[in-house]
C-alpha cells in the first residue's frame, strides 16, 4: 500500500510520527533535569533537547528518504555517539497515508524536496520552564542566578505564569518544493488535554497545500484585533511596528510555531515581528500549515520567503502572518515605509 502513496504524503506521514518521538525526547531531557545549555550567540541558546531531538528527526527521515535535502537548526549535534536505536522512527501516521494528494505534488521526487527542521522552537521558554519546575524556591533562585540571560523582570513574570511557558515549545518540520512550503508539522510536546477523563500530553498539527489542516480544528479569528509577537526577542523596531497596529490586545509568547498555532486556534489574528532573528526553519512549517488553512505568512514587506536549500538561513526582513488576506493587508498597510526601508537595508 505504502509504495502507491505519493512521496510527499509519505514524507508528511513519517514527519508526524518523528515529531511525536522528538517531543518525547524533549520531555525526557526536561524530566532528567540536565539541560546542557550552550550559548550559540546573543539571546540564542541550545540545550540537550534541541540537539537530541534534531538527531532523532534527521536520522529517522534521512534513513527513509535518503535523497531529500534536510536542513536543521542545530549545527553540531554531537555526532560522535551512536544514536539510540529507539530514536530511529520507522512508523508512519496511517491516517495521513489515506489523504488525497494535490495533483501538482503527485510527481514530486526526493531531489525536489527541502525539509527545514526546527527540533525545538521556543528554546528560551523551554529553559525558563525548567527553572520553574524547581519546586524549592531556594533551588529555583540558585538556578536563576546561573541562567545565561534572564532579567529580574522575566523572573517575576515567570513566577506569575503558573509554569505555563512550556506550552510555547514546538517541534517544526517544514516541507518545501520548488522553494515553496507545501506541507508541514507543528508538534506541541507540552499541550495537555483530558480525553475521556484520561490525561494526554502532546498534540500534533499538520497541513498540506490544497488538502487543509489536521490534528485539530482551526477556529475563526477573534472579534477584537489581537496581535501575537515575541516575548524574548523584542527591540525598538519590533515595538514600533506593534504600536502602529492599533491592536486591542498584544500577546507576547515564545516560538514562531506557537504564534502560528494561536492564529489557527482563533486566539490571535495577526503575528507581527518587525526584526531579523527568525530563520527558515522557524517559518517553513508554520507557513505551510497556515496557508493550507487559508492564512498568509510573509516578511514585513509583504514578500514570501523562498525555501530552496541555497537560500540564506536568516529571515532578515521579519515576519508578518495573518489568518486571512484581509488581516494581512491591514497589517502590511500599517507598517511605516521608513521601517520597511530600515529592515530591507540590514
Ligand atoms: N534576535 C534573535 N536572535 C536569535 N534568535 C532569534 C531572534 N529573534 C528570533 N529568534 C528565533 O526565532 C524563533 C522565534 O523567536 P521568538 O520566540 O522570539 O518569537 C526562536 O527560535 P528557537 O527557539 O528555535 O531558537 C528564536 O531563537
Ligand atoms: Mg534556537
Ligand atoms: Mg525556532
Ligand atoms: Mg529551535
Amino acid at each position: 500500500m505504502t509504495s502507491t502513496v505519493p512521496l510527499i504524503v509519505r514524507l508528511l506521514a513519517s514527519s508526524v510520527s518523528v515529531a511525536n518521538r522528538a517531543g518525547k525526547i524533549i520531555r525526557d531531557v526536561m524530566s532528567k533535569g540536565e539541560l546542557g545549555i550552550v550559548e550559540k550567540g546573543k539571546d540564542d541558546l541550545q540545550t540537550e533537547a534541541d540537539r537530541s531531538a534534531q538527531r532523532c528527526i534527521i536520522a529517522s527521515l534521512s534513513a527513509q528518504f535518503p535523497k531529500v535535502n534536510i536542513i536543521g537548526e542545530e549545527d553540531n549535534p554531537d555526532t560522535e555517539d551512536e544514536i539510540p536505536s529507539d530514536w530511529i522512527v520507522i512508523d508512519t501516521d496511517k491516517d495521513i497515508l489515506n489523504i488525497g494528494c494535490p495533483s501538482n505534488l503527485q510527481g514530486v521526487k526526493e531531489e525536489d524536496i527541502v525539509v527545514w527542521v526546527d527540533p525545538l522552537d521556543g528554546t528560551s521558554e523551554y529553559t525558563q520552564g525548567a527553572l520553574m519546575l524547581k519546586r524549592d524556591p531556594w533551588e529555583r533562585w540558585k538556578m536563576y542566578l546561573t541562567h545565561p540571560f534572564i532579567s529580574i523582570k522575566w523572573y517575576l513574570s515567570l513566577l506569575q505564569s503558573n509554569y505555563g511557558f512550556l506550552e510555547h515549545v514546538t517541534v517544526l518540520i517544514g516541507i518545501a518544493v520548488n522553494e515553496k512550503p507545501v506541507a508541514g508539522v507543528i508538534h506541541q510536546p507540552y499541550y495537555k488535554t483530558l480525553i475521556g477523563g484520561e490525561k494526554k500530553i502532546g498534540r500534533t498539527i499538520w497541513g498540506i497545500q490544497e488538502v487543509g489542516v489536521g490534528g485539530f480544528t482551526p477556529a475563526p479569528p477573534p472579534d477584537a484585533l489581537v496581535i501575537t509577537t515575541t516575548r524574548s526577542h523584542s527591540n525598538p523596531m519590533v515595538e514600533k511596528a506593534l504600536q502602529v497596529m492599533n491592536a486591542n490586545q498584544i500577546l507576547r509568547v515564545g516560538g514562531a510555531g506557537y504564534k502560528v498555532l494561536q492564529l489557527l486556534e482563533g486566539v490571535a489574528s495577526i503575528y507581527v515581528f518587525a526584526s531579523g532573528g527568525c530563520k527558515k526553519w522557524d517559518t517553513c512549517a508554520p507557513e505551510a500549515i497556515l496557508s493550507a488553512a487559508g492564512g498568509k505568512l510573509t516578511d514585513i514587506l509583504g514578500n514570501y520567503y523562498k525555501y530552496g536549500a541555497s537560500e540564506s538561513r536568516p529571515n532578515k526582513t521579519g515576519v508578518l502572518a495573518a489568518v486571512n488576506n484581509d488581516l494581512h493587508s491591514y497589517a502590511l498597510n500599517r507598517i511605516p515605509e521608513e521601517l520597511k526601508d530600515t529592515l530591507s537595508k540590514k
